[in-house]
Order: C-alpha cells, then structure tokens, then sequence
C-alpha cells in the first residue's frame, strides 16, 4: 500500500536530512573548544580526560572532521534554521505530495507545517538528524489525517439500530464495502441487517445477495426497480422487531449531478433518518475521488469516507487528502477483495505505514 509514495518520501527524508546536517555543520565553523563535554566518547566510545583548563592540545584541535562536528555537536545542540537551508528539500517534497495525488491544498498544508516547524526555530536534533525530520513530517501528515473515526465505538455509544447509508459513484466497491463492514461488524460482536437499496442496477440485489448469504447476513429485498426508500424502511423495522445493532444500507451508484437520483438519495434520508452517510469512492482515483467526495458532500452531505482499492494505489493521494478536503474522517480503507480485507483507518497507522516507527 503507498509503496511509491513511502519509498520517494525516504528519499526526500534524507534530502532534508542532509541539508539540515550541512546547515548545522556551518553554524558549527567554531573553534574546537566548543566541543561539548563527552563529546569525543559519543564518537569513540572511549571518554577523554577533560581539559585541565580552557586549551586544547594541537593534536585534539586537528582531529574534529566535518562529519565528526555534525554527528557529535550537532545531535547536542540547537540548530537555527533558515528558509533557505531546507527550500530545496521543500520544494521536491511539494513535487513528491502532487505527483502522488495528494491535493493541492492539502499539499500547501503539509509544506506550511513543515516550514513553520522547522525555519526560524532553534531546534534540538535529538538522536538524529533523520529522526528531527521524520518527526515533522510525521506531525504534518497527522495534522492533516485528522482524527478518523473508531466504528465499533460509534456504534456502543448510539442508539441501536444505528443506520449506516452507504454511497458513492459506480463500481468504486460499494457493495463489497457494505459485505465487509457487515463482517467486520459481525466480528466485534454487533449484529447486523442489510438492505438492498440499490434496485437500480441489474444484478445488484443479488450481488449483495450473495454476499450476505455467505457472511450469515440477513438482507432485506424487493423487487429490482423498486422505491429504495421502501426497502431501507423495511430494513430498518426489521432491525427494531429483532434488536439488531445495525442496519447497512447498500444505494445505487449515483453522480453528484445527476439531479433524479440525489433526489431520490434525499427521500432515502428522509425516510430512513441515517445515523451516519458513508461515501464510497476508489483510492486508485487519486485526486478525482477527492473532488468527487467533496462535491458529494456539498450536494447531500458526508458523515465518513471509504477508500476503496487501497492495495491498489502506489500513492496514497486520495486517502492523505480525502479527511482533510471534505472534512470528515476516512472510516476504512479497502485493501483488497476479500471480506477481510477492510482496515479501519487510524491516521497514526498510516503514518507509520508511510514512514516506518511509531507515531
Ligand atoms: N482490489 C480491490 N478490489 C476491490 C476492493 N473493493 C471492491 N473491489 C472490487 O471492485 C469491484 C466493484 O465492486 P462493487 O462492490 O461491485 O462496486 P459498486 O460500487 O457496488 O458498484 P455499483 O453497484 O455499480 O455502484 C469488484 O470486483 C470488487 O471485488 C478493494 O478494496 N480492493
């Protein structure tokens, strides 16, 4: 997942690395004395007798390499950096971020947190110069990711049954997304009902059908040109006659501009009073599904976002974006095309993803 992504933001890591280092090295054009207290041990391994007074031995004025200051002095003291030091390292991340899909604004965003963390503050390096970058890099894409949004704890927390319409454009994996919540739901102890909204499309009801059958969902149907409000309605019912935790509600695949049919999505809304309205678009469509979540939510509004076909998108784009241009949270990523291949979106878990270690 976001393999082209992660492996060009290691590049650019070292970039800003290398940089920092160079721009820390040059504030350290001091004379050697400087050279903090076990300095030399960090490097060497072995303590050297401290000075008796303030001189140094030729021998030791001599030996401080350029690398030694930056791997020694630099990791003990706080370096200011300017503009100009990481502009470079800046602009190929920005280049990075929009070749990869991640949206315009968002990628304004990125930059905007990086620089303000990192030009014009005195900061410490710490253990290294990379882990000074991933650190920032890692608060930028959280602030970015926003908080996502725990299900399971949703559900505990509201009122039972909790209605969750799904929708989305065509074929993105709208059905499969309903399939897998409901396996997903099933495996943390909720019991659930689904209902086959879409009766627009030949050979959906079966679709979700099948799905259900084979996960021991129970699925409410009518007729394939049906009013889906009326299926969505029955399945609601039929959750409160048998105390089921959840009701997934499969739609039609819709446009934001097709005025009929977000019509008829309106009438699903008001007859079925959803708790949570789930738009479902592809991760592979990068910076297309963004647009297309946002101008969704505009026109009908969005509680969440799935991201389907996650396992297929070098990128990540879409899925840095989507929270932060709509803003509401991802809810899941689909990562493939089995029932378990769902994971709930945890900002802090694709950062780690994109940039290895714990967030
Ligand atoms: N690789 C991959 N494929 C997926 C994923 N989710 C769904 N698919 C596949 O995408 C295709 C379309 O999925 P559907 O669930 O039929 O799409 P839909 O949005 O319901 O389609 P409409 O009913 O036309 O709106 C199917 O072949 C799914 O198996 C995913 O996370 N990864």
């Amino acid at each position: 997942m976001f393999d082209s992504l992660k492996k060009k933001l290691q590049n650019i890591r070292t970039k800003f690395a290398s940089n920092i280092e160079e721009a820390a090295g040059a504030e350290l054009e001091q004379p050697v004395t400087e050279l903090p207290e076990g300095a030399e041990a960090v490097e060497s391994g072995v303590t050297p007798a401290p000075p008796v007074s303030g001189e140094v031995p030729e021998k030791e004025r001599e030996k401080p390499t350029f690398f030694k200051k930056v791997k020694v002095l630099v990791q003990e003291r706080e370096v200011l950096l300017r503009e100009k030091d990481i502009e470079e390292p800046l602009f190929e991340l920005e280049m990075v971020l929009l070749e990869n899909d991640v949206a315009l604004p968002v990628t304004d965003e990125i930059i905007g947190r990086m620089r303000k963390d990192l030009v014009g503050q005195q900061r410490k390096i710490g253990s290294s110069v990379d882990d000074l970058v991933a650190s920032t890099l890692r608060s930028a894409l959280c602030g970015v990711l926003g908080e996502g949004l725990d299900l399971s704890h949703y559900i505990r927390e509201h009122e039972r049954p909790v209605k969750i319409l799904f929708t989305g454009v065509n074929g993105t994996g709208k059905t499969t997304t309903v399939a897998k919540v409901g396996h997903y739901l099933q495996k943390n102890g909720f019991t659930v009902v689904i209902g086959a909204g879409d009766t627009f499309r030949a050979g959906a009801i079966e679709q979700i059908r099948t799905h259900a059958d084979r996960l021991g969902i129970k699925t409410i149907q009518h007729q394939a040109g049906a009013d889906p409000s009326a299926v969505l309605f029955d399945a609601v019912q039929y959750a409160k006659a048998h105390d089921i935790d959840v009701v997934l509600a499969d739609t039609a695949g819709r446009f934001h501009n097709r005025a009929n049919l977000m019509n008829q999505l309106d009438k699903i809304r008001r007859v079925m009073k959803p708790d949570l309205v789930v738009y479902v678009d592809e991760a592979v469509a990068g910076n297309d599904a963004v647009i297309r979540a946002d101008e969704f939510n505009k026109a009908v509004g969005t509680d969440a976002v799935v991201l389907t076909k996650a396992d297929m998108d070098p990128k990540g784009g879409a899925a840095i974006s989507v929270a932060h241009t709509v803003g509401k949270p991802i809810l899941f990523l689909g990562t493939g095309q089995g029932y378990d291949d769902i994971m709930p979106f945890q900002p802090r878990a694709v950062v780690n993803e994109l940039l290895g270690g714990e967030a």
